[in-house]
């Protein structure tokens, strides 16, 4: 079997091109603040991109960049006057952060309404218990990307390699909302390829270049790669999927690049549109 490939790259052209519409439909210009702390060039480059993205869809984006000297009571000052200014309805902050600076205490700190990155804890324990909230960007669009796909969770096998709080952990819980069984795998996992192995989804999150060969694959599953790794000697991007071996045993895989980033800038307009929209919490019970 030769896998169907997933490309986020061109999906997200469309969905992007939907959300324009949507935006322009609206009675106010959505507005996203974006901070951005030190000199990490791949934050540097995600942050140009979610700018890029937001100009092409009509959402007004302000970027705040720091020097990575930046003290945390600055930054959450800045996040407090961001949350007090109607006209902005997103708030992102670019992770990873300075190790001075304690990510908790900055994604506390974003009011619950604004959140657009889907990770405050009320938006996280919303998610667990199945309410509407804002959803974490990455799983946002692995679950897009297996709708369109037609690949139907429920009652399906799903395995999840990695437990980030970014992506490993939101991802099963969405699956899970959809009515999949899922396991968990990670560093400690024993003999993972038997796990993995029986995946009917498979989602590769564990930021180690080609962990997933072909024998960790079951035939015709569905193959979702989150890792975004540099090889050093070339400098190209590669996923935690062997990508060309597992192509020919999986149903559908997602490449990389083109695959799942994409996907992520293109569900930050999504969450941003919802914010200005601002009926997330309607449904309060
Ligand atoms: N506040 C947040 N920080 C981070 C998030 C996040 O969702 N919110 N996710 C990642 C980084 N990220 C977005 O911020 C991101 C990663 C990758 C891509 C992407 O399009 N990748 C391209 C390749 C780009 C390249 O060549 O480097 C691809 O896979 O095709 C977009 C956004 C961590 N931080």
């Amino acid at each position: 079997m030769t896998a169907k490939i997933i490309s986020g790259k061109e999906l997200s052209t469309q969905l992007r091109g939907e959300l324009a519409d949507e935006v322009r439909e609206l009675k106010v210009t959505p507005s996203l603040a974006v901070i951005l702390v030190g000199d990490d060039p791949a934050s540097h480059s995600y942050v140009r991109g979610k700018e890029k993205a937001c100009k092409a869809a009509g959402i007004h984006s302000i970027v705040k960049h720091h020097p990575s000297s930046l003290r945390e009571d600055e930054l959450l000052a800045e996040i407090d006057a961001f949350n007090e200014d109607s006209s902005v309805h997103g708030i992102l902050v670019q992770l990873p952060l300075p190790e001075h600076i304690s990510e908790n205490a900055v994604i506390e700190r974003i009011a619950v309404n604004k959140d657009v990155d889907g990770f405050h804890p009320v938006n996280v324990g919303r998610l667990l218990t199945g309410k509407k909230a804002f959803t974490p960007c990455t799983p946002l669009g692995i679950m897009k990307m297996l709708e369109i796909s037609g690949v139907e969770p429920r009652g399906k096998r799903a395995v999840v390699v990695g437990r980030s709080q970014l992506v490993g952990r939101p991802v099963g819980q969405l699956l899970l909302n959809e009515d999949a069984t899922v396991t968990y795998c990670h560093s400690k996992t024993k003999d993972l390829a038997s796990v993995t192995s029986q995946a009917d989804i498979l989602i590769a999150a564990a930021g180690r270049a080609g962990m997933i060969g072909e024998a960790h694959v079951k035939e015709g599953a569905a193959v979702i790669d989150v890792g975004v790794n540099r090889v050093e000697s070339t400098g190209k991007l590669t996923g935690d999927v062997q990508f060309e071996d597992v192509k020919e045993k999986a149903g559908w895989i997602t490449p990389v690049p083109g695959g799942v980033g994409p996907m992520t800038i293109t569900m930050l307009l999504h969450n941003t549109v919802e914010a200005a929209r601002g009926t997330m919490f309607d449904d309060e019970s």
